[in-house]
C-alpha cells in the first residue's frame, strides 16, 4: 500500500493506474470500513481509501479534539485488505488556506434530521467530500465511490451533490456492518463503557419496533415516534430523533402511504455522552 499525505503525491500514485474506487473515511477502521473496501475492489482497478478527521463538519462542542486518531491499526487493517492507495492529507495539505468556497447543500435534505441536530454538518461533509473527490478524481476522468448506508442522510446528500454538479462518479451504498447483537458498526461505539455496551443494541432494537408499529398499527406517526422515544428513554439513552421518513426524500410520509410506501427509520440518540445513529429501511 502506498501512503500518500499531499495532493500531487495522490495524483502521481494515481497516474497510469485505471479507474479509481475511492472509499473516504475518518479513520479508526472497523469492518464496516472494510467491507466498503471490499466492495471498492469490485468498482475499480486501483482502490484509494483517504483518512482525514474533518474539522469543518465538527460543531465546536463536539467531538474533533478527542475523535480516536489509530493510524497504525488503520493502516495495518487497510494493508490486510489490499487496500492500494492511501490518501492521509495533513490539515495544511488539504486545506492550506482557509476554505472560504463551501459546498452549500439543499436545506430541503440537509437541515432535517442530523442538520437539525448539528447545524452545519453537511456544508462541512459536501465541501471536504468535494475536495476528496477533486484530489482523487480530478486526474483520473471519474471513478467510483463506496460510502457505507450507516450514515444514510450523508449517502444521499453526496449522491444529491454528485448529480447536481454532474460530477462523472458513480456512488454506491454498502450495508451497515452491526455487530451481533445489532449495534451498528462504528468508530464512536469506541467511547461507550462497558455497561453502556450492555445497553447499545436498544437503538437499533427501538428502531426495529417503531418500523414494525407504523406499518401495523393504525394512528399518528407523530404519537408511535413519541412512544418509541420514551421507550429508549427508559432503557437509559436520550434520543435526539426516531423518525420515519420516505426513501426517496427523508420527508415525512402521508397517513395513507405508511402501509405500502418505500420508507426508512432513522435514529440518533445519546448515551451517556456517546451519540450515535442508526438506520432500518423498511
Ligand atoms: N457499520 C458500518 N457499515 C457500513 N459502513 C459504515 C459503517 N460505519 C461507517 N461506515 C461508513 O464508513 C465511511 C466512513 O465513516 P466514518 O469514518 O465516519 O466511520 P463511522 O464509524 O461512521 O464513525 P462515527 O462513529 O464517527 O460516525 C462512511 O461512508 C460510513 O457510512
Ligand atoms: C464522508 C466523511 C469521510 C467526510 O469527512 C465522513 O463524514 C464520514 O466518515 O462519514
Ligand atoms: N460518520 C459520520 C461522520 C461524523 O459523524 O462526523
Amino acid at each position: 500500500m502506498q501512503i500518500t499525505h499531499t495532493i500531487a503525491e495522490l495524483r502521481q500514485a494515481l497516474a497510469q493506474r485505471g479507474r479509481p474506487a475511492f472509499v473516504p473515511t475518518m479513520g479508526n477502521l472497523h469492518a464496516g470500513h472494510i467491507s466498503l473496501l471490499h466492495e471498492a475492489k469490485r468498482h475499480g482497478a486501483v482502490t484509494v481509501a483517504s483518512i482525514f478527521v474533518n474539522r469543518l463538519q465538527f460543531l465546536p462542542t463536539e467531538d474533533f479534539d478527542s475523535y480516536p486518531r489509530t493510524w497504525d491499526n488503520d493502516c495495518a487493517q487497510l494493508r490486510a485488505a489490499g487496500c492500494d492507495i492511501l490518501f492521509a492529507p495533513r490539515e495544511k495539505d488539504l486545506y492550506p488556506e482557509p476554505q472560504l468556497f463551501k459546498v452549500q447543500p439543499d436545506p430541503a435534505l440537509a437541515d432535517i434530521l442530523e442538520g437539525e441536530f448539528r447545524p452545519g454538518f453537511f456544508t462541512g461533509v459536501c465541501t471536504v467530500v468535494m475536495k476528496l473527490f477533486s484530489c482523487v478524481f480530478a486526474s483520473t476522468g471519474g471513478g467510483a465511490a463506496i460510502f457505507g448506508w450507516k450514515d444514510y442522510q450523508q449517502l444521499m446528500v453526496i449522491q444529491r451533490m454528485v448529480a447536481q454538479f454532474a460530477l462523472p462518479i458513480e456512488i454506491i451504498g454498502v450495508p451497515t456492518a452491526r455487530a451481533d447483537d445489532g449495534l451498528a458498526l462504528s468508530s464512536r461505539n469506541g467511547y461507550l463503557s462497558a455497561a453502556e455496551r450492555q445497553q447499545a443494541m436498544a437503538l437499533s432494537q427501538a428502531l426495529q419496533a417503531l418500523a414494525a408499529a407504523a406499518r401495523s398499527a393504525p394512528g399518528s406517526l407523530a404519537d408511535l415516534e413519541a412512544t418509541a422515544m420514551q421507550a429508549l428513554r427508559a432503557q437509559g439513552w436520550e434520543p435526539d430523533y426516531l423518525s420515519v421518513r420516505q426513501r426517496h426524500n427523508l420527508l415525512p410520509p402521508a397517513m395513507g402511504e405508511l402501509a405500502l410506501a418505500p420508507l426508512v427509520v432513522l435514529g440518533a440518540a445519546r448515551l451517556g455522552s456517546t451519540r450515535l445513529i442508526d438506520n432500518l429501511e423498511f
